[in-house]
């Protein structure tokens, strides 16, 4: 494995591919969209499982696993929604030789599928609140170029779907697992996010409302979407006829549930590389990497006696399992085929938070030298503080990779109040707060009116054209404060609020 040969800079879609591949994160599959996860990429995914799944468990979710099999009658059920999606919809015709009578669908998500049983448990308001996750995989056949992680064929996610007896119930619980997906971003994988509403044009069709995690990927300056959380209300429930006796009393109408249905994808692993990982190779903050640490013996020349060699690797060997010991993923690389500045950049390809060096001199010292992947910085560590200060060290990375990136959105966040400031804005891989009416029709200016050259004139087909025109984001939770009488970025109505804009994924 040699090592990254494109800048992130100059050519960020193949270097991100790079990354990956020569990171042994992934490897591409000869269906075209579909990638195989390998297990530095996999055990990212178990540990944001485990982070989440405690969390959802902890407030009554339960999981369980339907099949992966729609047929088209139920998933053409819940006509509205799917019809946008139904070109992405992949279909089972045969069997073999023979063909099926009924075309058979590949799951795309789940509402079809798990709906009508919900219908069939619930009878009695006591059943509620019934939430079930699934952590599966799902099929969309996308025709837009396919990007590792970011877009892809079929992506492993979780989704749950919870039916409760109120609104109130539901809302809160929307917002609840939202802020579990932001923990997800900000505590796991050192990327913020910023929370928020999606505009009605951007939210889920078959929902009430959508609530987001959108994030921000510097190199780009464009928005990327990073976890779901819908509400449905009751359009589900109708269609599907989820109802419960009205507990006031049979004289009192029935209730059609009130539902959530929310998600996070492997799309989350991809979001990760393109913020923190950088010519090298990959960066993995600490919480979430299968190895946190390589110790490498070093100052082992032909020179060094047998004795003295073996004296290395022994106390090399113990540095290791005492790391272990206390519950950091650590591994040593003993083997003298290769030199130590060979093992530091397979290390540093592969994105292992730190390396702990260990030499002659360091050892009569009683010291190892730990190095920082993400900056190199450089640290001391006595023998007596291994199992204190490392994981000290890997907290301080941690917490470094995020205040970095948090920087860096936090700068590229930027409030536009007139129109003339939006594009500009947007050419300096800035994504905007702008004062908005609410009106659809204004947001679909504002992405056409974007999507031309700062004076107005339309692309050129060979321009290098940025992605284009700026989508709606989300609405943030937190809200810059909006002048009385505020005028819409675009158009002339009164603002309602501030929406984020930007290109994006
Ligand atoms: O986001 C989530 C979170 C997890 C559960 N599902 C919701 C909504 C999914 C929206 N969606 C997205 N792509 C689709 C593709 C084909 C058919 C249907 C759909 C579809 O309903």
């Amino acid at each position: 494995l040699i090592g990254i040969t494109v800048d992130k800079a100059l050519d960020f879609p193949g270097w991100y591919q790079q990354i990956l591949t020569k990171g042994e994160m992934l490897d591409y599959y000869d269906v075209s969209g579909c990638y195989i996860l390998r297990p530095p990429s996999y055990s990212i995914w178990e540990s944001i499982q485990k982070w989440f799944d405690d969390k959802i468990k902890a407030i009554g979710v339960q999981n369980a696993y339907f099949p992966m099999f729609v047929s088209s009658r139920v998933l053409e059920k819940e006509k509205d929604h799917v019809e946008g999606f139904a070109p992405e919809v992949a279909w089972v015709t045969r069997a073999g030789s023979s063909e099926l009578e009924e075309p058979i669908a590949i799951r795309p998500t789940s509402e079809t599928v798990m709906y009508p049983y919900y219908a069939k448990w619930i009878q009695s308001y006591r059943d509620l609140p019934l939430k079930l996750n699934q952590w599966n995989s799902v099929v969309r056949w996308e025709f837009k170029h396919p990007q590792p992680f970011l877009r892809t064929r079929e992506f492993l996610w979780q989704e749950g779907h919870t039916a409760h007896l109120t609104a109130k119930d539901a809302e809160e619980e929307v917002l609840q697992i939202l802020d579990f997906y932001a923990g997800v971003y900000e505590e796991l994988l050192a990327v913020p996010v910023i929370k928020g509403r999606k505009t009605e044009k951007e939210k889920f069709a078959g929902g009430d409302f959508t609530t987001t995690c959108e994030g921000y990927i510097p190199q780009t300056g464009r928005g990327i979407q990073g976890a779901t959380s819908h509400h449905l209300g009751q359009n589900f429930s109708k269609m599907f006829n989820l109802s419960v006796e009205n507990p006031l009393g049979s004289d009192h109408p029935k209730i059609f549930a009130y539902q959530n249905s929310w998600g996070l994808s492997t799309r989350a692993i991809g979001v990760m590389v393109m913020i923190h990982s950088d010519n090298k190779g990959l960066v993995v903050p600490p919480r979430v990497s299968q190895f946190q640490s390589a110790v490498i013996p070093v100052g082992i020349t032909k020179k060094t006696s047998d004795e003295q060699r073996k004296h290395i690797h022994e106390t090399a060997r113990s540095v290791e399992s005492r790391l272990k010991k206390v519950g950091i993923r650590a591994f040593g690389d003993y083997n003298d085929n290769y030199t130590p500045g060979w093992k530091f950049s397979q290390y540093e390809l592969k994105g292992i938070p730190i390396r702990i060096e260990l030499g002659p001199k360091d050892i009569e010292k009683n010291q190892v030298v730990v190095v920082r992947r993400n900056d190199s910085k450089k640290y001391i560590v006595s023998f007596d503080e291994l199992e204190l200060r490392v994981p000290e060290i890997l907290e301080e990375m941690q917490g470094d990779l995020f205040k970095k990136a948090k920087e860096l959105f936090d700068t590229h966040r930027v409030i536009v109040n007139e129109w003339k400031g939006f594009v500009p804005a947007l050419n300096k891989k800035n994504v905007i707060l702008a004062p908005w009416c609410g009106i659809m029709e204004c947001e679909e200016d504002i992405k056409e009116s974007s999507a031309k050259r700062d004076d107005g004139e339309e692309f050129e087909e060979d321009d290098k054209a940025p992605s284009m025109g700026a989508k709606s984001l989300c609405i943030p939770f937190d809200q810059p404060v909006l002048n009385e009488g505020q005028k819409c970025i675009r158009c002339e109505r009164t603002a309602i609020n501030y929406c984020m804009f930007g290109r994006s994924y």
